[in-house]
């Protein structure tokens, strides 16, 4: 017990993680998404994930995704970006990096950019050519915002969190499992993408 331990979090999956986690609390049923904001020193000053704004019933509006776009929840879910700058609780976030378990829309890009964020780590990306995300690259490339594919441990990692007991264990192995699927992965393309 005198070393320190080495199978820890590094930093990126530390605040990977905290996205992840941060998704299981969106209702959508569909996608869930988290997003975490360090600053320039590391410290987490935003956390968010995708739900509907303060106030507007989760219940009354849709979930759906296709049909009428007004019976969609297109028009009314946050986006975990969004969700996260909002929340920040420090005024300058400039030089910041946000973390988020899927590639940033257009939308988001926008508010990315305007609040001085300079790079974006993501864990996933839908699948083929989809607007919303060629649109967000295009925007964030001209503003020189660094994007960066979170670069996943080269051995199997996984948490697990056990809220009966409390307690939570960091489970590393040597090789890497390509039985289990990832369904973060397997994001389908199949519905339209609006902010
Ligand atoms: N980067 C993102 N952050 C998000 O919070 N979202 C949210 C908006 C919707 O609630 C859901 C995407 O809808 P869909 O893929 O099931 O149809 O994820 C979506 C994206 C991708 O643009
Ligand atoms: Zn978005």
């Amino acid at each position: 017990m005198s070393k320190p331990r080495e199978d820890y979090l590094s930093w990126d999956e530390y605040f990977m993680s905290i996205a992840l986690l941060s998704s299981q609390r969106s209702k959508d049923p569909a996608t869930q998404v988290g997003a975490c904001i360090i600053n320039k020193k590391q410290r987490i000053v935003g956390i968010g994930y995708n739900g509907l704004p303060h106030g507007c019933s989760d219940k009354e509006l849709p979930w759906g995704k296709t049909g009428d776009w007004m019976e969609t929840k297109y028009p009314y879910v946050c986006h975990a970006e969004m969700n996260a700058i909002l929340n920040k609780n420090q005024a300058d976030i400039d030089g910041g990096t946000i973390f988020t378990t899927l590639y940033p829309c257009n939308e988001c890009a926008k508010l990315i950019i305007q609040s001085g964020i300079s790079k974006v780590v993501y864990a996933n990306k839908k699948p083929g050519s989809v607007p919303a995300f060629d649109a967000s690259e295009r925007l964030l490339k001209m503003a020189g915002v660094i994007i960066s594919k979170f670069d996943p441990p080269a051995s199997e990692k996984s948490l697990k969190i056990d809220l009966n007991t409390g307690s939570i264990s960091l489970d590393s192995s040597q090789q890497k499992s390509i039985s289990k699927p990832n369904p973060l992965q397997n994001i389908s393309n199949d519905s339209k993408i609006i902010a």
